[in-house]
């Protein structure tokens, strides 16, 4: 791993840390919208589990704005997400934040981009095959959120996140070598399917909500929904029988069970389930306090070459799209 990268990396964080020193923050909103968005969703998580004082809220940018919540404002950091750096109503929300008197920290892929212009704070993230995942998205954002816990409430898992971090990137090439056929015979199985649900829970559910939203539906014309484990028995498992796929994750956090219920479930009635567990994978190098909150990263990066597979099966590049780029929206 290029050591010039993890060091940048380590000193914007730190840059933002001391920006969030200087206001007295009592909340965090996660903002931002598709994939971007589906990123944060363990953040939150994060916070939900970790945080004695502070509150996370996470919201789609243009609903942030409209929804005005009464609790942004002076005391708020406000956490913003687009890659490209260009999606308007994340580039509006950071405005929109800055004029409540909010902290507005970005991260982008793409630097002096119109968010990162907008922004008081830019965090640069890397991406694409050689990168290394500690310079990456998910990471660059659990670096600054695990900072934002010591600095604010003293929490102290920073340092565990940090080192498990470093390790990442060999977390996620075992893995993905571990469900390599796993990910060949989806893609050869599930080409010609016309739905393909998605199900999680915990801080894995924004891995589901990415594969449906963004994999299936937007890169592969694929009609799908991410299923809540624990809302699975509330109305979507009435459609479960042996004709219909759900992709079901297992991670490791506290709400495994309601994974683990619903694929009993769905095992009794369904026969096309595609299964991926966090506890096959090997996490070493991992901290353990911290494993339940890094699985959610490695299914997701797992979760990217079971789309690879598909889309080159079906030959509809990940990069197909109709409307986004092309017409107004
Ligand atoms: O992260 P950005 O650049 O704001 O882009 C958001 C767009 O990218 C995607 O996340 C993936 O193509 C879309 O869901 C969304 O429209």
């Amino acid at each position: 791993m290029s050591t010039e990268l993890v060091v940048d990396v380590k000193k914007q964080v730190q840059a933002a840390l001391e920006e969030v020193k200087k206001k007295t923050i009592e909340n965090v909103f996660f903002v931002a919208c598709g994939g971007s968005s589906a990123l944060m969703y363990p953040s939150k998580y994060v916070i939900d589990r970790e945080a004695k004082k502070i509150d996370a809220h996470l919201y789609s940018s243009n609903e942030f704005i409209h929804r005005n919540h009464n609790k942004l404002g002076e005391n708020s950091l406000v956490i913003l997400c687009s890659h490209s750096g260009n999606t308007p109503e994340t580039v509006e929300s950071a405005k929109f934040a800055r004029s409540k008197g909010a902290l507005a920290v970005s991260l982008t892929n793409v630097e002096g981009s119109p968010l990162a212009q907008a922004s008081d704070v830019v965090l640069k993230y890397e991406w694409g095959e050689e990168a290394n995942a500690f310079t990456t998205n998910y990471s660059v954002l659990y670096q600054l959120v695990f900072g934002v816990l010591k600095t604010i409430e003293n929490n102290d898992k920073f340092a565990l996140i940090e080192e498990s971090l470093e390790n990442l990137q060999q977390v996620h090439e075992k893995a993905a070598e571990l469900y390599k056929g796993n990910a060949e015979d989806f893609g050869q199985m599930y080409k010609n399917e016309n739905i393909i649900y998605t199900m999680a829970s915990g801080a894995n559910y924004g891995v589901a909500y990415s594969f449906a939203i963004c994999i299936l539906m937007e890169m592969q014309w694929i009609h799908s929904h991410a299923i809540h484990a624990g809302e699975y028995f509330h109305g979507p498992f009435e459609i479960i029988d042996q004709e219909t796929s759900f992709i079901i994750l297992l991670g490791l956090d506290e709400t495994r069970h309601l994974e683990e219920r619903a694929l009993e479930f769905s095992k009794r009635y369904g026969k096309k389930l595609i299964v991926l567990d966090a506890a096959d994978f090997d996490f070493t190098g991992v901290r353990e306090e911290v494993k339940g909150y890094i699985a959610p990263l490695v299914l997701n990066y797992v979760l990217r070459t079971y789309a690879d597979r598909l889309a080159e099966e079906r030959n509809h590049p990940l990069s197909t799209r109709r409307y986004m780029w092309k017409v107004e929206y």
